[in-house]
């Protein structure tokens, strides 16, 4: 695991006190590849591809043309003026137990396995991101962004996420605190360490870090499975991207992590971008960010018809379509 341990870190700022902060200690593992370094007690990845290697366009370059602003941390967003975004005003905004009944559903009736959907669900998040936040529109770090992964589903739809993200051409980390220990995620967190993605193996303290380092943070800790109150080893966490997101955008997958998933949370994290995930779960009634897509384009239409979703259309090919927010103001230059 491309990480560096609590223990070796303190030794190592004790010796250096000059680091700069937390976070870029943490990530310059990523430059010590192929051997241990025990100055600073790493133990690199020894599977590291050229940091362009496979580098595939996005399709920001598809799209019609975005004018951009920028927002008050310095990142510049982009909002799409051709206003492709759906007014899905049917779409059937769903409660926690349906969400769960239809991701039941998918598995046991149509015989989908979970890597499946959410390998899709992953692909359609990085992509989501892409759009609206291109990697070339970055300036910290070669677009640098952290993906912060939850213990169940939502956190695998991170991992995938980050991989995508890594070959769209941005520069992920991950902040994975509790791993879970099935194959598939197993799987899923080995393809990220041999695409060279180092992972945090603690949150920074100071949250100046975070805004240092990163241009955007990718919040994939919990979906529509969480029940809050947040447990105490997740409070710190939800606290610090509370406290950087006016100075570096969240982009939540399927839920804002920490919302209760009907009634949202108002003193929760305010996400920019919410990519709600088969259907928005009636949390997403609340949101207050920028932009608002949907993606998972997996459902079967007698499945979309049973629960009567009412889904958008998706645009030609595209695996994600947007969705107007209902205060258009908020994206306003
Ligand atoms: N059908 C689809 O649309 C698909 C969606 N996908 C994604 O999957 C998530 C839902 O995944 P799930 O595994 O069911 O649940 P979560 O990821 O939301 O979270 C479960 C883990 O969170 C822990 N938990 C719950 N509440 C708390 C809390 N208050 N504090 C700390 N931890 C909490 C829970 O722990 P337990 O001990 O209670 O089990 C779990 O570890 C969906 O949102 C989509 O993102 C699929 O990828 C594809 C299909
Ligand atoms: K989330």
């Amino acid at each position: 695991m491309l990480s560096i341990s609590r223990a070796a870190y303190s030794a190592n700022t004790a010796l250096r006190g000059s680091i700069a902060s937390e976070v870029a200690a943490q990530i310059k593992s990523r430059h010590f590849s192929s051997h241990t370094d025990n100055s600073w007690g790493i133990v690199a990845n020894r599977f590291v591809f050229p940091t362009n290697s496979g580098k595939l366009a996005t399709e920001s370059s598809l799209l019609p043309p975005f004018r951009g602003f920028t927002s008050p941390c310095g990142v510049r967003l982009t909002r799409n003026l051709n206003t492709m975004a759906v007014d899905a005003k049917d779409l059937k905004y769903l409660g926690q137990e349906e969400a769960q009944q239809i991701d039941q559903e998918l598995f046991n009736e149509y015989l989908f396995s979970v890597d499946q959907l959410m390998e899709l669900a992953g692909y359609s998040c990085a992509v989501a991101i892409a759009r609206c936040y291109p990697p070339e529109s970055l300036k910290k770090d070669h677009a640098a962004v952290l993906v912060c992964c939850g213990p169940g589903n939502n956190g695998g739809d991170g991992l995938v996420c980050a991989r995508h993200l890594k070959l769209f051409g941005y520069k992920p980390t991950l902040f994975y605190p509790k791993q879970n220990n099935k194959p598939l995620f197993k799987g899923l967190a080995m393809q990220c360490e041999r695409l060279d993605i180092p992972t945090l193996s603690f949150f920074p303290t100071d949250p100046q870090c975070i805004v240092d380092s990163f241009n955007l943070v990718v919040d994939a800790l919990f979906g529509f499975s969480y029940k809050p109150p947040a447990r105490p080893e997740f409070v710190g966490v939800l606290d610090s991207l509370k406290a950087i997101q006016d100075r570096v955008p969240i982009c939540s997958i399927d839920v804002p992590s920490g919302w209760d998933v009907e009634q949202g949370n108002p003193e929760g994290i305010q996400p920019d971008l919410l990519i709600s995930l088969t259907a928005p779960k009636q949390c997403a009634t609340h949101f207050k960010g920028l932009r608002h897509f949907l993606g998972g384009r997996f459902i079967p239409p007698g499945l979309e018809q049973k629960y009567g979703l009412k889904l958008p259309p998706y645009p030609g090919t595209d695996p994600v379509v947007e969705l107007k927010v209902s205060h258009a103001e908020a994206g306003t230059p």
